[in-house]
């Protein structure tokens, strides 16, 4: 069978999307997802995307990681799927979708970027030295002296496999401050199991885990990832941190068809 597809990446963290309004895609089928999403073997991308029919909002959000499993919520691929929906004529420049985390709502600034609201944060679990955070998925923030020669694989594994976060493990984040309201950020993805070029709930995290320790007061943050720059903004009140939007560049690459 001939599978048609679609390439976007928001700043460098990439992923294959899949119009599966008729409902055709194996969605169980885990091995030929990972092959999809498989860089040498298959088309290539961090994770990958159904755009699927929903009742109540413009469209569903089913978000697979590069292992082939379905996984919590995807920030920059968000950002992609309302730029993907764009192209297929499902929205105009504004949306309301659904995704595993809840209600999401997205729109497109003049400049062609996205800014996607995410999920409210009301708790961080603050220790001396890094922050746990749930942005829809959940992220552990460090700091980084030597940010630019840290070994991101080796040490982001450590983490992600070792005592703090058991078996659903985590996403890690290794930040820089660069000045008042802008962090450079490295992430290692659960999922991918390496250093992708950018997180968008990572991002979102850096930011909020940045403000909440004091790294800074700013509610409106660049963050500055490998593969290009984000921003991230949000309210900050007794409820914790509300309004949070993350936003970037949402782009087409190639689309093709494999046979599957
Ligand atoms: N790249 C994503 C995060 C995707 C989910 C993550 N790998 C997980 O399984 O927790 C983003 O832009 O947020």
């Amino acid at each position: 069978m001939q599978l048609e597809f679609y390439k976007y990446q928001g700043t460098g963290n990439d992923f294959v999307m899949i119009d599966n309004r008729s409902g055709f895609f194996p969605k169980e089928d885990t091995q030929l997802i990972a092959h999809l999403c498989d860089r040498r073997f298959g088309i290539g991308g961090d994770g990958l995307i159904l755009l699927e029919n929903d009742s109540e909002t413009d469209f569903k959000m089913v978000y697979y990681n590069s292992d082939g499993n379905q996984s919590s919520m995807c920030g920059n691929g968000g950002r992609c799927l309302v730029a993907f929906a764009k192209d297929l004529n499902v929205i105009e420049n504004a949306t309301t979708f659904i995704a595993t985390d809840g209600l999401h709502h997205a729109s497109f600034e003049d400049n062609g970027l996205v800014s996607l609201q995410m999920i409210d944060v009301p708790i961080i679990d603050i220790k001396k030295d890094h922050s746990f955070l749930n942005t829809g998925s959940p992220h552990h923030v460090q700091m980084v002296e030597d940010l630019e020669h840290y070994n991101i694989k080796a040490e982001g594994a450590a983490i992600r496999y070792g005592e703090l976060y058991g078996a659903a493990g985590s996403n890690i984040n290794f930040v820089k401050k660069i000045d008042d309201t802008t962090f450079r950020l490295r992430t290692y993805e659960r999922g991918v199991e390496d250093e992708t070029l950018a997180c968008g709930t990572g991002a979102t995290a850096v930011a909020i885990a940045m403000n909440a320790t004091g790294q800074t007061a700013a509610t409106a943050i660049n963050v500055n990832v490998e593969g290009g720059k984000l921003v991230v903004s949000f309210d900050k009140g007794e409820n914790g941190f509300t309004n949070v939007f993350l936003k970037g560049p949402a782009e087409f690459v190639f689309k093709g068809t494999i046979e599957i």
